[in-house]
């Protein structure tokens, strides 16, 4: 861990600094495996990018201890973008933004200090990360690596020089630098390599800047993840937005749903971006033509910036590659460049100018004056196999170009040695390659065309795929080992070459950075374009006002065989509180979670499935969607929906969009009926926007009391059959005002596949009670007016005393409660006193 170079010291090192591997869980890997993995899959690109990418992220967490409990600091970096992240914090105790964090960065790994789980005495951070993200390894480490004065130096040492003035935002955040301190010794530990100096980006993240979207929340609206079936990523929000084409938009498209952007001018510049390629399709295809070519930017760079602490064949192998990958990215610069020159949006004319940068030309010419002008990137390994043997140009190293000579003799006698097997035996034997194998035979036959039915005994290693044979023989093997000792030693000459050139252009390698920035925002704005080809969707405005016109369940749509029902949304500081009803399966989920969807996608700049739509920009969006109990975390659906409720009454602000659906089912009628009425009337003091669904109707009468809570209700229609069976039909359109439907549970049970005797006692018993319920109550007119002005004239108290509102304004409030109030009960009807 301190740098020695031996492995075995290493070990011992690692040991004393790491108290303990807490989980190796089932997905955890090897660090080689892992880097194996990443060099093969890095720089596939593929034509539309898979929402799965590989955990690659380390964080480590540490948190103040006695006056600074509930101060976090946090430190990541990805693997495979060289980035270090850092944030701190406040935290309540529920931990809920660090949880959310790092739920939204999906470690491989998280490093926590020995002291927060030291024997029997588990702090609580540590106790609620553990409970809450799954898949991923902790690991403690020595508190005293948690320095925040080695952190700065570490950061000072590390970070690229265009990045710096993150200090200002650092210097006195000493959790975050401590964190950071253990974070790069770690990494720098496992990776057995060193960051180049002056070489990582470096960011400050504070949470002020985007909204803030809890991890249940997202996962109640598969923002990122199908809640049904973890596979069908397609069923999500990333899913209907993901036409990216390199993994870096990818990851950009996912960080940006799961946190969207709050301020209203950035989001506008993007929405302008993506404005421009609908309207100009030339640019459109142009751009999206190049972008397609580019491979995995950001962890090139990765690569670029560690500088191994030995040399091995495979760290000689990967950095050719790399400066293939490199040249082959620059080269990319000007068809870009090409593409942009004619936009007109502020941002996309910014990336133009940004592009102009006179380093990308420099390294370039660098790598030209060594590396081959005809090499590049090329798919399939034997290819690359070639390519980067030859990459150095010739007449650089004259031992390089004999070693060179000698294996492409090697290649041409194996060639030459399987033409003469072919003749020897009348067989179609063709050359192949494989990483693994190296050069074998293959034949395409059926074992009846062959002599006796078998292959000449000369050839072992026999495998069949279909009528496929792949074999060797002990000639291919010896010439296998020659090829494999001549290329060898190619590697190492090239590797001393590469690094060469490396050490001349490292001062130079930060535009990088900037270039795939731009190339991963452009990737992810051409993916939202895209999306609107295939469906109809709209720019989104920003006003105070959350109006939708004809909104669709994006996803729904996607993946419904017929267009969805749209619907409209309209709410204002004024009517800010939406009570929607309805009988079972009329659509009220579905809405609530499209109404958070547009949100979302409005503000990562993307444009809406609506007619029109406009957004007030949400801080914090929330949601409380009925769902199945929580095996995991043993908590029973009442505790769960306590748990959600309370965490949104104590982070709700002014700016927040609310939705809740179903509350309180966890629990007995009244007592649900008691804890929703008290949560609205918590929330009806905020002037968040929230959309409240439940069953029970006695909520809709608090549009009597609030002015600001309107009624709406999914309607359905009764069609009576031929046999006289009654049978409900979903319209999902949503009206105003509640639903009139009465016992719509049990209808919907009759649709069910419930027996029908059980439906019949039920019907029974449920009108036995409701008589019983009637009885009790007495409800007479009068007593429920008495009841409604009671409730009236506590609002007014209440209003008056917070009231900051001047007599005129405060008069036309009145007007509104008692307007709406004679609504429901004629003023007639009302005595001297009541008026
Ligand atoms: N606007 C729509 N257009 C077409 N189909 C819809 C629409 N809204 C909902 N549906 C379909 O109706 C089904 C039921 O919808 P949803 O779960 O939203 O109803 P609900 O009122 O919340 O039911 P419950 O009260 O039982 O939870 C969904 O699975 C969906 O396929």
């Amino acid at each position: 861990f301190l740098g020695t170079e031996n492995s075995s010291a290493r070990k011992i090192e690692r040991n004393a600094l790491l108290v303990s591997k807490i989980s190796a869980v089932q997905s955890s890997v090897p660090y080689e495996e892992v880097w194996e993995e990443q060099d093969q899959g890095m720089f596939t690109s593929s034509s539309t990018v898979s929402a799965h990418t590989a955990a690659s992220v380390i964080v480590a967490v540490v948190e103040g201890r006695g006056l600074a409990r509930g101060e976090v600091g946090m430190a990541s970096i990805d693997l495979k973008n060289p980035e270090v992240i850092l944030s701190q914090f406040a935290d309540n105790t529920t931990y809920a933004k660090v949880i959310t964090k790092l739920k939204i960065l999906t470690p491989l790994e998280i490093i926590m200090p020995n002291t927060s789980c030291e024997a029997g005495n588990t702090t609580k951070l540590f106790a609620l990360i553990t409970e809450h993200i799954k898949n991923v390894t902790f690991t403690t480490v020595q508190r005293k690596y948690f320095n925040e004065t080695k952190g700065l130096e570490y950061i000072e040492q590390l970070c690229a020089s265009e990045f710096s003035t993150v200090f200002m935002e650092i210097q006195s955040k000493y959790y975050c630098l401590a964190a950071a301190a253990a974070l790069l010794k770690y990494v720098e530990f496992i990776q057995n390599s060193i960051y180049a100096p002056k070489s990582l980006k470096v960011r400050f993240q504070g949470s002020e800047k985007t909204a803030m979207i809890d991890s249940s929340s997202a996962q109640n609206l598969e923002l990122v993840t199908n809640n049904r079936d973890s596979r069908r990523n397609g069923h999500t929000l990333f899913g209907v937005l993901n036409y990216t084409k390199t993994p870096g938009g990818s990851r950009r498209l996912r960080a940006n749903i799961l946190e969207p952007l709050v301020d209203a001018e950035t989001i506008k510049i993007r929405l302008d971006c993506v404005q421009e390629f609908l309207q100009d399709e030339e640019l459109f295809f142009g751009l999206q033509a190049v972008i397609s070519k580019f491979l995995d930017t950001e962890q090139l760079l990765s690569i670029l910036v560690q500088i191994p602490k030995q040399d091995t064949v495979k760290t000689a192998e990967s950095k050719i590659t790399n400066i293939i990958y490199l040249k082959h990215t620059l080269e990319l610069v000007e068809p870009l460049k090409a593409a942009l020159r004619s936009c007109n949006t502020s941002l996309l004319k910014a990336y133009y100018n940004a592009l102009e940068d006179r380093r990308f030309g420099i390294i370039l010419e660098k790598i030209t004056t060594v590396i081959n002008d005809d090499t590049r990137y090329a798919k399939g390994c034997l290819s690359m196999r070639t390519q980067k043997c030859y990459a150095v140009k010739p007449n650089i190293s004259e031992f390089l170009d004999i070693a060179r000579r000698t294996y492409t003799e090697i290649v041409d006698d194996i060639a030459g040695m399987i033409t003469q097997l072919a003749e020897k035996y009348s067989l179609p034997l063709k050359t192949s390659f494989s990483s693994v194998r190296g050069f074998f035979i293959q034949l395409n036959a059926d074992c009846s065309t062959l002599p006796n039915g078998q292959l000449p005994s000369e050839f072992t290693k026999v495998t069949k795929t279909r009528n496929t044979y792949s074999f060797t023989s002990a000639d291919l093997i010896k010439m296998n080992e020659r090829c494999q000792e001549s290329l060898r030693e190619i590697y190492h000459m090239t590797y001393l070459i590469v690094c060469k050139l490396l050490n001349e252009i490292y001062e130079h390698i930060h535009c990088l950075y900037k270039l795939s920035d731009i190339v991963s925002m452009l990737d992810m704005l051409l993916s939202f374009a895209h999306a609107c080809t295939i469906s109809d969707y709209v720019r989104p405005e920003f006003t105070d006002t959350l109006a939708i016109k004809q909104g669709r369940h994006p996803i729904l749509e996607k993946i419904a065989m017929e267009k969805p029902v749209s619907n409209n949304a309209y709410l204002t500081e004024g009517s800010n509180f939406l009570i929607i009803t309805g009988p079972n399966m009329s659509g009220k989920s579905t809405y609530l979670k499209q109404i958070a969807l547009c949100q979302i996608m409005a503000q990562i700049g993307s444009y809406v499935p609506a007619e029109y739509c406009s957004f007030r920009i949400a801080e914090q969006i929330f949601t409380r969607i009925g769902m199945d109990d929580d095996i995991e975390t043993n908590a029973s659906t009442f505790m769960k929906e306590m748990k959600e409720i309370t965490y949104i009454i104590q982070n709700a602000n002014d700016k927040s969009l609310i939705i809740i659906d179903e509350l309180g089912r966890g629990t007995s009628a009244e007592e649900g009926i008691g804890i929703c009425y008290a949560a609205c009337e918590y929330l009806l003091n905020l002037k968040a926007f929230t959309l409240f669904a439940t069953h029970f109707l006695e909520l809709c009468h608090m549009d009597a009391l609030y002015p600001n809570v309107e009624n709406y209700h999914f309607e359905v229609q009764h069609v009576r059959s031929s046999a006289g069976k009654e049978k409900i039909t979903y319209t999902y359109t949503l009206s105003k005002g509640y639903t009139e439907e009465k016992n719509y549970g049990l209808k919907a049970a009759e649709v069910s596949s419930l027996p029908p005797s059980i439906i019949l006692d039920a019907k029974a018993i449920t009108n036995h009670v409701a008589k019983q319920i009637l009885d009790r109550q007495k409800s007479t007119p009068e007593m429920m007016k008495h009841r409604a002005v009671y409730h009236l004239a506590m609002r007014l108290v209440q209003t008056a005393r917070n009231s900051q509102l001047d007599s005129d304004s405060l008069k036309v409030y009145l007007k509104g409660l008692k307007k709406k109030y004679t609504a429901s009960c004629p003023a007639s009807e009302w005595s001297d006193e009541q008026h």
